[in-house]
C-alpha cells in the first residue's frame, strides 16, 4: 500500500472540519485502490469525526486536520484547563483510532467483529475483489440529513462518502482524472453543491476558513460569473532547510503561476483548487449566469441505500464512452495564494520518488502540449499569447532535456579533443554568452532569496534541476513519444507515501537518499555525466597546461562549464 489509510483520513477529517454549514458540506473519498481497509479507516474517522469536529469549532482549532494539530499546536505543559482535558481526551481518543487502524493494515485485514457488526458496505467486498477488478462500490458513510446522526455537541456532521468506481482489466480507467470524472458524477446524484475542492489524499487543509474566502471570488457580482474555478498553490509541510530535493517550488508558487495568473487563466494543478461545477459538466452559455437556487439533493427523500445504488450506475468503467463529457469553453480562472497557507500536502523524501514524479510531470504536460489542447492551437485567439507562453514553460520540460543533455555532454568531449565551442575570453562575442548565463542565474537566484529561502537552497535546486533534464525529463520525453507512436501504454506511477524512519531521518539531515533500485539507470546516468565531465576537465586541462597544444584563452568557458557540471553532480553522490 502506498498510501497510508491514516494519512488519507486526515486528509478527509480536515476537508469535514472546514466552518462552513455542515448541510451544505459533502466529502468525498475517492479510493482507486479499491481497499476494504480504507473503507474501514474512514467509518472509523466517521465516529471518531464526532469528537474532532465540535473540539475543533469550540476551541477554534487552527490546524484542523489532526497529525499536526497533535505535532504542533497541542501542548501538554499548559494549565490544568478546560481546554488541556479536552486535548488530552481528543488526543486519546485518535491515537486509539490510529492504533487500530495502523494494526489492521499491519495484518492486512479488517477486524472481524467490526466488519460482522458494524457496516453492510463490508459485504461489497469478496475474496475476488482486486485493485484492478471490481464493481462500482458507494457508501453513504455519514448521511448530512439524518437527524440521528449528530455530533456530541448536537451539530449536523457533513455527509460522508466512500467511492470507489468501478475497474475492469481491459477498460482505460485514466488513473486520476478518471477518478476525478467519477466523483463528479457520483457527487451530482447524491449531493450536487455547485462548488467542489479537489484534494489529494496527502494534502490537508491548513486553514478553516478557505471554503469562505475563496467563494468571495465566486459571488463577485460583476466578475463572479466568469470563474471557473480557483487554485491554491501545493505547499508542503515536510520541506527542509535548505529544501535539498528542490520540493519546495517556492518561486513558482510566488511568482510564476501568479504572473500566469495575471490573464486570468491560472494553471489547473490538480489538487488544492475549488472548481464550479457548471464549469466541469459542460454547461456554458455565452450569457451565463450563475443561478443560486441549486437544487440540493440532500433534501430529496431517497434513501440511503437508494442513493447508493443510483450512483453507483455513475461510477462504471464504461459510462464515459461515447459521451460528450468535458466540454466547455470561455471560462477565466484564478490563483490565489493566502498568507495563511490554505492546503499542505507532503513532498518526496527519495531521490527516487523525486524522479518518478518529475518524470510523471514532464510526461503529462507533455502529452498536453502534443495533443490537440496545445496552449498554441487551442488557445490561439482565446487566451493571450503570454499565457500560451507561460503554460509552455511547464509543458516542454521533457523535450527541455535535449539541449540540455548536449550541453553536458558535448563541451566536455571537444574539450577532450581540443576543439574550442565558445568564443575566446578576449572576444567581444563572449559577452552574450556571459549575458545570458549572469542573467539567468542571476535573476533566479535573486527571485529564491527574495521568497526568504537560504542561498543553499538554490544552489540545491540547480543541482536537482539539473538532475532532472538529465534523467527525469529524459526518461519523460522518451516514454511520451514512444506512447505517442502507440509503442507503449500511459501510466501514472504514483508517489510512495509511506516513508519509514531512517528513510525520514536521512530526509531531516539533508542527505540525499538514492532510494530503492528502481530507478538505476537514472543513476547510472547521472554518473556517467559526472564522469564525462571530470575526464573532460581533467584531459582538457592537461593538454593545455602540461601538453600546451591549445592556448587556454580559448577554452576558459568551456572548462567553467564542465567543472560546475561535474562538481554539481559529484557532490550529490
Ligand atoms: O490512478 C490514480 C492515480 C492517482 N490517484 C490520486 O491522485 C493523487 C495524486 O497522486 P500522487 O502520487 O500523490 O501525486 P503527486 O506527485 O504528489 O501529485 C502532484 O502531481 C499530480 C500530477 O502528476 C497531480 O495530480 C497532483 O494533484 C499533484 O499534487 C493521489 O491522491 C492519488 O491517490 C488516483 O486517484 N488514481
Ligand atoms: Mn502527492
Amino acid at each position: 500500500m502506498l498510501e497510508a489509510p491514516c494519512m488519507v483520513i486526515n486528509s478527509v477529517l480536515s476537508a469535514m472540519a472546514f466552518n462552513y454549514p455542515a448541510n451544505k458540506l459533502s466529502v468525498y473519498l475517492s479510493d482507486d485502490g479499491g481497499s476494504d481497509l480504507t473503507f474501514y479507516a474512514l467509518l472509523r474517522a466517521s465516529i471518531f469525526s464526532k469528537h474532532w469536529l465540535p473540539f475543533c469549532s469550540r476551541f477554534n482549532v487552527q490546524h484542523r486536520s489532526p497529525e499536526p494539530f497533535f505535532a504542533t499546536q497541542y501542548s501538554t505543559t499548559s494549565n490544568n484547563t478546560h481546554y488541556s482535558q479536552a486535548c488530552l481526551f481528543i488526543k486519546k481518543l485518535y491515537e486509539e483510532m490510529k492504533n487500530e487502524i495502523e494494526s489492521a493494515v499491519a495484518k492486512g485485514k479488517v477486524p472481524e467483529s467490526y466488519m460482522r457488526n458494524e457496516h453492510v458496505g463490508f459485504s461489497e467486498w469478496n475474496p475476488k475483489t482486486t485493485k484492478q477488478d471490481h464493481h462500482p462500490i458507494v457508501q453513504i458513510v455519514i448521511d448530512g440529513r439524518d437527524k440521528d446522526a449528530v455530533d456530541e455537541d448536537g451539530f449536523q456532521p457533513p455527509t460522508l462518502v466512500y467511492l470507489s468506481r468501478e475497474k475492469r482489466p481491459n477498460y482505460p480507467h485514466h488513473f486520476k482524472a478518471g477518478a476525478i470524472n467519477a466523483l463528479i458524477r457520483v457527487s451530482s446524484e447524491i449531493s450536487n453543491a455547485p462548488f467542489i475542492l479537489n484534494l489529494d489524499c496527502d494534502m490537508c487543509s491548513n486553514n478553516a476558513d478557505t471554503i469562505k474566502e475563496v467563494l468571495c471570488f465566486f459571488l463577485d457580482q460583476t466578475k463572479g460569473h466568469d470563474i471557473a474555478y480557483v487554485q491554491f498553490p501545493q505547499w508542503f509541510h515536510n520541506i527542509t532547510k535548505n529544501d535539498h530535493y528542490g520540493n519546495s517550488c517556492v518561486v513558482t508558487n510566488k511568482f510564476e503561476l501568479a504572473g500566469i495568473s495575471g490573464y486570468g487563466a491560472a494553471m489547473f494543478c490538480g489538487t488544492g483548487c475549488l472548481h464550479r461545477r457548471e464549469s466541469l459538466s459542460g454547461a456554458y452559455l455565452r450569457d451565463y449566469k450563475a443561478k443560486w437556487d441549486f437544487k440540493s439533493k440532500t433534501i430529496n427523500n431517497r434513501t440511503v441505500h437508494e442513493l447508493n445504488q443510483a450512483s453507483k450506475a455513475l461510477a462504471t468503467c464504461t459510462y464515459e464512452e461515447g459521451t460528450q463529457w468535458g466540454k466547455g469553453r470561455g471560462w477565466k480562472s484564478i490563483y490565489y495564494n493566502p498568507e495563511r497557507k490554505a492546503f499542505v500536502g507532503v513532498a518526496p523524501t527519495t531521490l527516487d520518488v523525486a524522479f518518478v514524479q518529475h518524470k510523471r510531470w514532464s510526461e503529462g504536460t507533455f502529452q498536453i502540449f502534443l495533443s490537440k489542447y496545445c496552449p498554441f492551437i487551442y488557445g490561439h485567439g482565446k487566451i493571450h499569447l503570454g499565457v500560451q507562453m507561460g503554460y509552455c514553460v511547464y509543458l516542454l520540460w521533457a523535450p527541455m532535456s535535449l539541449p540540455f543533455l548536449c550541453y553536458v555532454i558535448v563541451p566536455p568531449i571537444c574539450l577532450l579533443h581540443g576543439i574550442p565551442l565558445f568564443p575566446k575570453l578576449s572576444s567581444i562575442w563572449v559577452l552574450p554568452f556571459a549575458y545570458a548565463f549572469l542573467a539567468t542565474y542571476g535573476y533566479s537566484l535573486c527571485e529564491y532569496l527574495s521568497c526568504g529561502h537560504p542561498a543553499k537552497g538554490w544552489w540545491n535546486l540547480q543541482r536537482i534541476k539539473l538532475m532532472h533534464r538529465t534523467t527525469s525529463y529524459f526518461f519523460g520525453f522518451i516514454d511520451t513519444v514512444t506512447k505517442q507512436l502507440g509503442l507503449s501504454q500511459t501510466n501514472f506511477a504514483i508517489t510512495d507515501k509511506v516513508v519509514t524512519e531512517d528513510v525520514q531521518t536521512r530526509y531531516e539531515q539533508e542527505v540525499i537518499d538514492f532510494g530503492g533500485s528502481s530507478n538505476s539507470i537514472m543513476l547510472i546516468i547521472l554518473a556517467t555525466v559526472a564522469l564525462l565531465n571530470l575526464f573532460g576537465l581533467v584531459g582538457g586541462i592537461k593538454r593545455i597546461l602540461v601538453d600546451m597544444e591549445f592556448s587556454s584563452s580559448q577554452f576558459v568557458v568551456q572548462i567553467a562549464l564542465s567543472s560546475l557540471v561535474a562538481m554539481i553532480n559529484c557532490m550529490s553522490c
